[in-house]
C-alpha cells in the first residue's frame, strides 16, 4: 500500500507518523515542525533573551547535535548569537571519537568551538583516573557521580571561557523522564522539590542553564538528525552500561508501549508535583574553596576532587545531608597510566547526568 499523504504540505508523501500524535508527515514538513516547536518551547519559556550569547554543550552525540542544528536554523529569529562548548573528560578510546564529531560540525556550520579538558581544570584528574582511582569502591557509581558533577562544572568554566551569558544541553523528554523515575525511586526530596522546568535561571551567580529540546521525544531527535541527515557519533562511553538510569529507560518504554505520552506526562508531573517549599533544600551559598554555588562548605566539584586527593573518595553525594566518603585504594597519580584495571563495569555516558540535573 502507498505512503498516505503528508498531512500538512498535501504534495509530498509521508514518511513519517509523529510518535505521539500519530500525523503522517513527510520529511521537510516533520523538520519544520520540530524546528517550530523548540521554537516555541524557547519563546514561551523565555529561555533565551535577545543578545544572548548562547553556549551549546556539544558532545558530538545525537541530542546536542540536533540541538546546535536547530539553534543554528533558528538563531537569526531568536536574535542569538551560538558557541559550541566541548568538555573532553579524558575518557580515552570514546571522547576523541565525539569530539572529532563536534570538530566537523563546527567546522561544517562555521560555528566556535572550544574544548575544555577535566585534566586542565581539575588538577590533572581525567575521568580514566578518576575510574583506576576508584576501582574496587562501588566503581560503576562512582564514574557516573564524579562525570556529572565534573562536567557540569566544565562546562560553566568553558562558557564563561567564552563570554557566553547562557548555557543550553541537549537533554530531550525521555532523559527528563527517567530522571523524575529515578528522583522517585531514590526518594531525592532535593530533587523533586526543584520540580521539572526547563531550566534555571542561574542563581548565586551561575550561568542562566536550559533545555530547550526538553520536550521533544528522544524518536523524534533521531527521526530529525536523519532527515537533516547530521553526521553524529552514536556510541556509547566506555563506562557507560551498568547505570540505574537504564531500568529506568526500560521502565519508560514499558510505559509508553501503554501510554505513548508518558515521558512527556512525566516532565509535566514533575513541575506540577514539586513538592512543598518546606522539603526545598536551604538557598545554597558559596564554596568556601572556589566560590562556586554550594549548600555545604564545599561544592560537589571540590568535595569530590579533595575526596580523590585524599585517597578517599566520596561516593554518596547530593542525597540526604552530608557526603560519604567510600573506602578505597590511594589514589594513583592522575598522570600514571600504569595501573588502570581497564573500563569494565562503570557507568557514565548517558547515565552521567544522574547527579547533575
Ligand atoms: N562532553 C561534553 N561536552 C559538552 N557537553 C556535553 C558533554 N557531554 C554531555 N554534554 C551535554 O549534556 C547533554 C546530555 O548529555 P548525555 O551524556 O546525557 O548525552 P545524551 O543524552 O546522549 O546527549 P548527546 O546525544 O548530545 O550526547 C548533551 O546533550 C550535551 O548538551
Amino acid at each position: 500500500m502507498p505512503a498516505p499523504q503528508c498531512a500538512s504540505c498535501h504534495a509530498a508523501r509521508a514518511a513519517l507518523r509523529r510518535p505521539r500524535s500519530g500525523q503522517a508527515l513527510c520529511g521537510a514538513c516533520f523538520c519544520t515542525a520540530f524546528e517550530a516547536e523548540v521554537l516555541h518551547t524557547v519563546l514561551a519559556g523565555r529561555l533565551l533573551p535577545p543578545g544572548a550569547v548562547v553556549a551549546v554543550g556539544a558532545s558530538g552525540g545525537k541530542d546536542s547535535t540536533v540541538l546546535a542544528h536547530v539553534l543554528r536554523e533558528l538563531a537569526p529569529r531568536l536574535g542569538v548569537s551560538l558557541r559550541l562548548v566541548a568538555v573532553d573528560e579524558g575518557i580515552s578510546g570514546y571522547r576523541d571519537a565525539a569530539l572529532a564529531a563536534v570538530r566537523r560540525q563546527a567546522a561544517r556550520w562555521d560555528l566556535p568551538l572550544t574544548v575544555v579538558a577535566y585534566a586542565d581544570l581539575f588538577g590533572g584528574w581525567t575521568m580514566d583516573a578518576v575510574a583506576r582511582s576508584t576501582a574496587g569502591s562501588g566503581r560503576s557509581r562512582a564514574c557516573c557521580t564524579f562525570c556529572g558533577v565534573l562536567r557540569r562544572r566544565a562546562l560553566e568554566e568553558g562558557a564563561r571561557l567564552v563570554g557566553a551569558t547562557h548555557i543550553v544541553t541537549g537533554h530531550n523528554a525521555d532523559d527528563m523522564a527517567e530522571t523524575v523515575l529515578m528522583n522517585f525511586l531514590r526518594g531525592d526530596a532535593g530533587r523533586l522539590a526543584r520540580g521539572g522546568g526547563l531550566g534555571s535561571r542561574g542563581e548565586g551567580g551561575a550561568l542562566p542553564r536550559c533545555r530547550p529540546l526538553q520536550l521533544a521525544s528522544q524518536k523524534e531527535v533521531v527521526l530529525y538528525a536523519h532527515f537533516r541527515r547530521l553526521d553524529y557519533f552514536s556510541e556509547e562511553c566506555v563506562y557507560a552500561p551498568e547505570a540505574f538510569r537504564g531500568h529506568a529507560r526500560h521502565l519508560l518504554k514499558l510505559l509508553e508501549a501503554a501510554r505513548p505520552s508518558a515521558a512527556l506526562d512525566l516532565v509535566h508531573s514533575a513541575e506540577r508535583l514539586a513538592l512543598a517549599p518546606a522539603a526545598r533544600p536551604p538557598p545554597p551559598g558559596a564554596c568556601s574553596r572556589c566560590g562556586a554555588l554550594a549548600s555545604r562548605a564545599l561544592c560537589q566539584a571540590c568535595a569530590l576532587l579533595d575526596g580523590l586527593q585524599r585517597g578517599r573518595p566520596r561516593l554518596a553525594i547530593g542525597k540526604g545531608g552530608g557526603a560519604r566518603d567510600e573506602e578505597g585504594p590511594p589514589p594513583p597519580p592522575p598522570s600514571d597510566p600504569g595501573s588502570a584495571p581497564g573500563p569494565a563495569d562503570g557507568e557514565c555516558g548517558a547515565a552521567c547526568k544522574e547527579r547533575c540535573e
